[in-house]
């Protein structure tokens, strides 16, 4: 068994600049997604290219939004890489609008075939699904996640993986540590390689956890300090953050610690700001920590 401490699943190498090809929506207001996984990544010094899987004029949890659908431009726009050489080392997907989306990430997966796959598979939040997932979205999304190398679920998502049934009253946070190995056991066992299950939050405790494992890895979790409200998009920022490390060269380990303490940091850098609980989460002020996962 291999601790997290000793994956490193990205090597890096002095004065090379990664290219990580961004699967996910843009946002125009409500920080989250492109706009969280771009400055983050970049400020890991990573060549952020993006590719948009749709145009939002807010984040979903607005009352009122714009969408436009990028899925019908996809296939052009990732082709259109292929005939100027564009080399890329990681394909990490988030946010989707269509089924046919996951298959132009399978187009990635298989021009770039040595790209590390990294899966955050967006989907629902506390035992309820995103207004705009299908259940063929769910659906497609569940296979995606069984090619990944690193899958980012919440226990919401991880239960829909699983074909799990979630319900109306399941808040899906409080899971014990056996529970957490059993789920994380069983997403290994539908293909993919390392599994970060998050935002474990037991009923009278003051932390959240988030738990890693995978293929001849043992189980690591890592806690923070719970904070008494939630924010749209800290699941992005978790996931870009975690992408920075391990693209830095970071173990395993060190990223889920890493992604997990800057989240929380942001958390309260956002509750500082006006109207924070809708405009999402601010983490702009703390970009300099990203940098130094390069020192
Ligand atoms: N209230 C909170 N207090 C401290 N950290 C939090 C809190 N909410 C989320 N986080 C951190 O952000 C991570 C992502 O959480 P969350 O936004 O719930 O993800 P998702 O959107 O994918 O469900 C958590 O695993 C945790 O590390
Ligand atoms: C359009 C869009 N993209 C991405 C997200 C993901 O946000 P989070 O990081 O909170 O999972 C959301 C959630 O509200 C959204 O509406």
């Amino acid at each position: 068994m291999t601790s997290a401490n000793d994956l490193h699943l990205y090597e890096r190498r002095d004065d090379y600049i990664p290219r990580v090809a961004a699967v996910h929506d843009l946002c125009g207001y409500g920080k989250c997604s492109l706009g969280v996984a771009i400055p983050v990544l970049s400020a890991a010094g990573c060549d952020v290219c993006p590719v948009p899987t749709g145009l939002f004029s807010s984040h979903t949890a607005f009352p009122g939004w714009y969408m436009h659908d990028t899925t019908s431009i996809m296939e052009d726009y990732t082709n259109a890489w292929k005939g100027i050489g564009v080399e890329i080392d990681a394909v990490y997907s988030g946010f989707l609008g269509a089924p046919e989306q996951v298959d132009r990430i399978r187009d990635l997966y298989e021009t770039y075939p040595n790209a590390l796959r990294v899966v955050d598979p967006v989907m629902a939040d506390h035992g309820k699904v995103y207004p705009t997932y299908t259940p063929e979205l769910c659906d497609a999304m569940a296979e995606l996640a069984a090619g990944a190398d690193i899958l980012t679920p919440n226990l919401t998502e991880a239960a829909i993986i699983l074909g799990e049934p979630i319900g109306d009253d399941w808040c899906g946070t409080d899971i014990s540590d056996a529970e957490a190995a059993r789920m994380i056991d069983a997403l290994v066992a539908k293909g993919a390689k390392h599994v970060v299950l998050k935002g474990i939050q037991r009923e009278g405790e003051s932390v959240i956890r988030n738990f890693v494992g995978g293929v001849d890895c043992d189980m690591f979790k890592a806690a923070n300090e719970y904070l008494p409200y939630m924010l749209h998009g800290t699941g992005d920022l978790y996931c870009s953050c975690l992408m920075a490390a391990v693209m830095a060269g970071r173990s395993l380990r060190d990223a889920v610690v890493f992604a997990g303490d800057f989240t929380h940091d942001a958390m309260i850098v956002s509750a500082k700001q006006p109207d924070f609980k809708n405009r999402g989460v601010s983490f702009e002020p703390l970009l300099g920590k990203v940098a130094q996962l390069l020192g």
